[in-house]
């Protein structure tokens, strides 16, 4: 097996062990399972926090610096791990289940990828203001997603209801998305700008679109619901450790919670989510493909944490350089064209936007194989 024990294992192990992940209950394998499982979770998702924490004080002047310094971490991050992050999403169907084959995984894949990426990029072209605001909620929605299976495959005990997990995948995927809001309005909303300007062509038009999302009610309605999630989230896993669960899981997410916190009302936010796509998202997600491919995470088992990352790369490399077109493919459809970094970042997020609504769906299916919400299947 190669998931975590602890979210609930996958079946697996029909055809290409190689290509698959062993047989379920394999004695032999289960020792190299946690040990792959800690070696990936320490690596990609406890070192890289630390990380995040030892960077608050760079962060903390990010606000004084030109936008274009956010723009080019942005950027650099993308190009370093964000995008591969998702350019393994063909082969995870055929990773996290017994029968499904090599090319079903990836046509099924392609397809969920062609249409669901067309129809984003057409509400973009219908309705930019109402677009951007989903592609908002979504990310919120992803960010948080993930952060709570990285919780979960690292097996904590405090959430052991799908309904506390719901709650902090809330808070998790509103940190990035909603705190910046509150801290720094005036670059999120160059953000929204620029994207919805390379669709509504009129000078102003897009500033003024975009206003109704920037009035005081709004950020002061997402900062006290935010800091409302939190303290019910917190509360709840003080609880849970007051009635015998393990007390290390809440302590980590406690940790983590207060880090993001810090960085998000600190930093810049394109600077701030740059480094968190990164450092954060991505390589908690590409942990997570670590742990369900078997050559990477018997690597990984054996604590050959270049090994499992080469062939991570290897399998993400082709793909990578298919997101990239996608940037490109935009780039060259939308109407007003590209002319400042700004103009990039709004291109690439839209692209990334495409992406992520399959990705998504990808990522959905293997929480469900993987028992990510299910209330008593993990800890
Ligand atoms: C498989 C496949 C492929 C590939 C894929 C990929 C490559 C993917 C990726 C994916 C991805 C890569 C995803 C991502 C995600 C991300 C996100 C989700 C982000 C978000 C962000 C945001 C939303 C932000 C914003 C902002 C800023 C920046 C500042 C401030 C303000 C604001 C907040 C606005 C292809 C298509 C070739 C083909 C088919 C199949
Ligand atoms: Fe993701």
């Amino acid at each position: 097996m190669t998931e975590a024990p602890s979210a609930g294992a996958s079946e697996s192990g029909s055809a290409d062990r190689h290509e698959r992940g062993p047989e379920p209950g394999a004695a032999t394998v289960r020792g190299d399972v946690t040990a792959a499982s800690e070696r990936v979770d320490r690596w990609f998702a406890r070192r890289p926090a630390v990380a995040l924490a030892a960077l608050l004080p760079i962060g903390a002047v990010t606000p004084l610096f030109p936008v274009e310094v956010g723009v080019a971490t942005f950027a650099l991050g993308t190009l370093a791990v964000g995008m591969a992050h998702g350019a393994v999403d063909h082969l995870v169907p055929l990773r996290g289940a017994p029968d499904v084959s090599l090319p079903r995984s990836i046509a099924v894949v392609s397809v969920v990828y062609a249409v669901l990426g067309g129809a984003v990029v057409a509400a973009f072209f219908a309705a930019p203001v109402a677009a951007f605001v989903g592609f908002i909620a979504l990310t919120w929605l992803h960010w948080g997603q993930g952060d709570v299976a990285t919780l979960a495959v690292a097996g904590v005990g405090h959430l052991p209801s799908s309904a506390e997990r719901w709650l902090a995948l809330v808070v998790r995927g509103g940190l990035p998305m909603g705190v910046p809001l509150l801290a720094h309005p005036e670059e999120y909303r160059l953000v929204a700008e620029w994207i919805v300007g390379l669709f509504l062509v009129d000078a102003g038009a897009a500033a003024t679109a975009v206003n109704p999302l920037f009035t005081p009610a709004v950020r002061i309605g997402v900062g006290v619901g935010m800091a409302a999630a939190t303290l019910a989230s917190v509360g709840l896993g003080y609880y849970r450790v007051g009635n015998g669960r393990d007390p290390g899981g809440w302590r980590r997410d406690v940790g983590e919670l207060a880090v993001l916190w810090a960085w998000f009302l600190l930093a810049a936010p394109v600077f701030a989510i740059g480094v968190y796509f990164a450092l954060w998202h991505a390589l908690r997600h590409v942990g997570r493909l670590v742990l369900v491919d078997p050559e990477a995470a018997s690597a990984a088992s054996a604590g050959d944490a270049v090994g499992a990352l080469a062939r991570f790369g290897r399998d993400a490399a082709p793909l990578t350089l298919g997101g990239f077109l996608a940037v490109a493919a935009v780039g060259v459809s939308v109407p007003a064209g590209v002319a400042a970094p700004g103009d990039l970042l709004a291109v690439s997020l839209v692209a990334i936007a495409a992406m992520t609504l399959p990705h998504v769906v990808v990522v959905a299916w293997l929480d469900r194989r993987q028992g990510v919400w299910r209330p008593g299947a993990g800890s």
